[in-house]
């Protein structure tokens, strides 16, 4: 993968670039902060937007990990992308598998978004922050890196899954016959719906570490395809780019192939012309789902270029395995395994469940 360097020769007047990408609400804000930064700098080319149901919008039902979870809601996308049907797809980046199909690679990423998690209290509440919650609370998330974090520091308060897009969950939410009493949702997707004013508070360490990715926009392109490399690189914003680097190089060392509950923060510090690299500050963490057990780490280290950013990630992982990151990754392993093996037996004696609505609304299983 090249740097994301400056740009090539303008595309030719008059030719058309397709995007593709979810059709939630939420998809399409980002998809259309995408079309304007391409139209400002080609204002002769046209970008047509291709917008699609995932299986993971449609199935709400069947087993998410005995698929492999997360390509769920981009696989199909890129399905679109290698066979010419759109050029780049538009995704939150903290929704793209660390590994991308072969032919796949990521052209852009752009400047980050508050990455923060945000705390929601439900309409009318009194409460304006987790401290202030009374004993068994419930906590609204899907995510087992929100939840263990959560229970880590609040073993009091209870978790129940909230599942839907921005606007379902807050609909949920507010609901009075709703058991929520919050709910946690990423500080980007609300700022760009222009729902800040649901914000209560803004979680970070030690509370809360947010999600690899979490608040940049990703977009995915062919690797053989040099035009629209040079279209999209120009959009990158070169601190947001190293820093994801680094830490989607951090989930890749630890995962193992699949989704566990990381979190992570990082800094990019640019350091004046005196010679000396920038650096990026990186914290991580890894928790048993329950919040019993937790590795965290954190570091300033030389950057200098993409190879050292994912230098970082590495180095940080390895720190985290040497600190014993190991057995909560197998813990977590184990229980996934067992609850996949109860689920299929499950489905096998019962009869197929009914498919839930669902919709284009449906946000990815929650990380
Ligand atoms: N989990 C789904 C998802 N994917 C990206 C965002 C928000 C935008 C972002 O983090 O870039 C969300 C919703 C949320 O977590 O609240």
């Amino acid at each position: 993968m090249s740097t994301p360097a400056d740009p090539a020769a303008p595309p030719a007047a008059g030719k058309v670039y397709r995007i593709g990408t979810r059709s939630s609400r939420l998809a399409m804000i980002q998809t259309n902060i995408v079309r304007d930064a391409l139209l400002a700098r080609h204002p002769d080319a046209t970008f047509e937007i291709t917008a699609m149901k995932t299986m993971g919008d449609k199935d709400k039902v069947t087993a998410l990990h005995s698929f492999g979870a997360k390509s769920l809601w981009t696989m199909e996308l890129e399905a679109l992308l290698l066979d010419g049907e759109v050029d780049l797809i538009v995704h939150s980046l903290k929704d793209m598998p660390t590994q991308l199909p072969s032919g796949c690679k990521i052209g852009s990423i752009l400047e980050r978004e508050d990455p923060r998690d945000a705390l929601v209290m439900k309409a009318g509440s009194p409460h304006t922050s987790l401290a202030d919650l009374p004993p068994g609370s419930v906590v609204g998330t899907s995510s087992v890196r929100r939840g263990a974090q959560i229970l880590k520091q609040y073993p009091h308060l209870k978790l129940e899954n909230a599942r839907g897009n921005v606007d379902t969950r807050l609909r949920k939410l507010d609901d009075p016959a709703s058991p929520y009493a919050c709910i946690i949702l990423a500080a980007a997707g609300l700022i760009r719906m222009s729902l800040t004013h649901r914000i209560t508070a803004y979680l970070s360490s030690p509370t809360l570490l947010h999600a690899v990715g979490q608040g940049a926009i990703g977009i995915e392109i062919r690797d053989n395809d040099a035009a629209v490399a040079s279209l999209v690189a120009p959009l990158t914003h070169q601190p947001t780019y190293l820093c994801c680097l680094a830490e989607r190089q951090l989930m890749r060392t630890l995962e193992g192939g699949c989704s566990v509950p990381i979190g992570v923060e990082t800094k990019y510090i640019p350091i004046a012309a005196d010679g000396t690299s920038d650096k990026i500050e990186m914290r991580a963490s890894v928790s048993a789902v329950d919040g019993t057990k937790f590795v965290e780490v954190d570091d300033v280290l030389d950057v200098d270029g993409e190879g050292r950013a994912e230098e970082i990630g590495r180095t940080m992982a390895q720190r985290m395995l040497d600190r014993g990151a190991g057995a909560i990754l197998a813990e977590i392993q184990k229980n996934k395994e067992e609850a996949e093996a109860a689920q299929a037996q499950a489905s096998a004696t019962a009869p197929p469940p009914e498919k839930a609505a669902g919709g284009a609304d449906e946000e990815p299983v929650d990380v």
